[in-house]
């Protein structure tokens, strides 16, 4: 953590700040902005997650700062690594930062609805789904639910030793969010409702990690169609979790939820409350299996139902997902999610993340002028304008450079996710992609849990 008396730029910057040199802005979240750094080698990247204070906030509570340190000792392949801490006293602001990431989940899906107009191809689908339900699963193990599990967070890793690999991003900062830190409804900020469970929607108080099964659900889908599949009217952001769009978006694919499948469901509020609109509305049932063209008895389309059940009690967990026969038939999941693995396909060039180089910390001042693209592992940074999320960014620099993964193995990528757990022996695990040697790293010993409660995995 940072001393908490260096400002944000300039000469003040914390000793860990000062090892990087800012290129600019990546993006905007609810409760704050994204910069890009490097390091002054330009070797790494890091992200730096910037957190406004509300003005008659005092300080970032004892609460949150102790929830940030315990996220610094979450360590595993497919979580976002958080690599530094900072609270800037002046402005009462907090800094983190992260391992960069190139991609995202929600670039990639528009990449292919929008510019190459052609599905994910199901390996990569399926290496997707299960590096995130194997964050997942780990999160949950050590009692963190993400809570806004989205495309957007769901990052992926450009080339380099890591390339294709997934990194859940935005976790355990649910509860950091709580006052005194500002959301930026003022600033017009739109917040996605579309990957929130029903009992959230229904005003249910007491979720559990099923919400984030239900948002893995809702993106599995999303990887199959490149498109949303619940897509609410998005709201301006409010504390109120109902949101009677995005349920009647729901009830129309699934059917009306009822209290024999799901019991609980009479005591959430806005079931009994708004009876009208939510209980009184008859909704014909076209079937999830026609929205995702997935054949009914398909291994693929029973995962994605049990993501998707309506009673939370009932929906699969992170961890059975894992073992589910989908992941064990071809194509097998690999590591790096964005290779190739028939011959004559494709190799497909993600852009890169647009950098607003004119914006430092502060949101608003001018840094140097654009900056050059950087090669390797950093990001293409082309002194482009930052796009909107939703507006068609520019191809960038990168497009349409063959991209080279290291083919490793799928068996060392467990090994390196779940070093740790007993008896661990690689020979077992069922996936085997290519040839290539990873370094296998003792990844998830983070609060203490060493894998206690961490499934085994059973492989064939
Ligand atoms: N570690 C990272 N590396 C690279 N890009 C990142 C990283 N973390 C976040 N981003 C990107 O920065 C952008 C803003 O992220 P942020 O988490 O602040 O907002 P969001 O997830 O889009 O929305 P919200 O804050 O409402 O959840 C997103 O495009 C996200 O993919």
């Amino acid at each position: 953590m940072g001393d908490g008396r260096g400002g944000g730029g300039g000469s003040q910057r914390p000793a860990w700040l000062q090892m990087y040199e800012l290129v600019g802005k990546i993006g905007e979240g609810t409760y704050g902005l994204v910069f890009l750094a490097r390091t002054k080698n330009r070797k790494g990247s890091i992200a730096i997650k910037k957190f406004k204070q509300s003005k008659e906030g005092d300080g970032v509570s004892p609460t949150a700062i102790r929830e940030i340190m315990l996220l610094r000792e979450i360590t595993h392949e497919n979580v976002v690594k958080l690599v530094n801490v900072h609270i800037n006293h002046a402005d009462m602001s907090l800094y983190l930062a992260f391992d960069y990431a190139e991609h995202d989940l929600y670039e990639i899906i528009r990449h292919h609805r929008e510019q190459l107009n052609l599905a994910i191809n199901p390996y990569t689908v399926k290496s997707l789904l299960w590096q995130l339900l194997n964050g997942l699963n780990y999160l949950h193990s050590n009692w963190i639910i993400h809570r806004d599990l989205k495309p957007s967070n769901i990052l992926v890793m450009g080339e380099g030793e890591e390339h294709g690999i997934v990194k859940i991003a935005d976790f355990g900062l649910a509860r950091i969010y709580q006052a005194p830190l500002k959301p930026l409804y003022e600033n017009g900020v739109v917040v996605t409702i579309w990957y929130r469970a029903p009992e959230l929607l229904l005003g249910g108080k007491h979720y559990t990690s099923a919400v984030d099964m239900w948002a893995v659900g809702c993106i599995f889908a999303e990887l199959i169609t490149l498109k949303p599949l619940f897509q609410g009217v998005e709201v301006k952001a409010t504390p109120n979790p109902f949101q009677f769009d995005q349920l009647d978006k729901i009830f129309k694919v699934l059917g009306h939820p009822t209290t024999e499948k799901w019991p609980t469901l009479a005591n959430l509020p806005h079931w009994q409350t708004d009876q009208q609109n939510i209980q009184g509305r008859k909704y014909e049932n076209p079937g999830l299996h026609n929205i995702v063209h997935l054949n009914q008895k398909s291994p693929a389309f029973d995962l994605l139902s049990k993501m998707l059940e309506y009673d939370p009690k009932k929906r699969i967990t992170a961890a059975q997902a894992l073992e589910h026969e989908y992941f064990r038939m071809e194509p097998l999941p690999g590591r790096n999610a964005l290779v190739v693995t028939q011959p004559g396909e494709k190799i497909i060039a993600y852009p890169v993340r647009p950098v607003d180089t004119n914006t430092d910390f502060e949101g608003t001042a001018t840094l140097q002028p654009s900056q050059p693209p950087s090669s390797g592992n950093g990001p293409g940074v082309a002194g482009q304008q930052m796009s909107q999320r939703g507006v068609p960014r520019q191809m960038q620099s990168m497009v349409g450079m063959p991209r080279v993964g290291p083919n490793a193995s799928m068996a060392a990528y467990n090994a390196a996710s779940q070093a740790g757990m007993a008896n661990l022996n690689p020979a077992n695990l069922p996936m085997q992609r290519g040839t290539g040697q990873q370094q296998l790293r003792r990844k998830d010993q983070g609060m203490g849990m060493q894998n206690q409660g961490y499934p085994q995995q059973k492989r064939r």
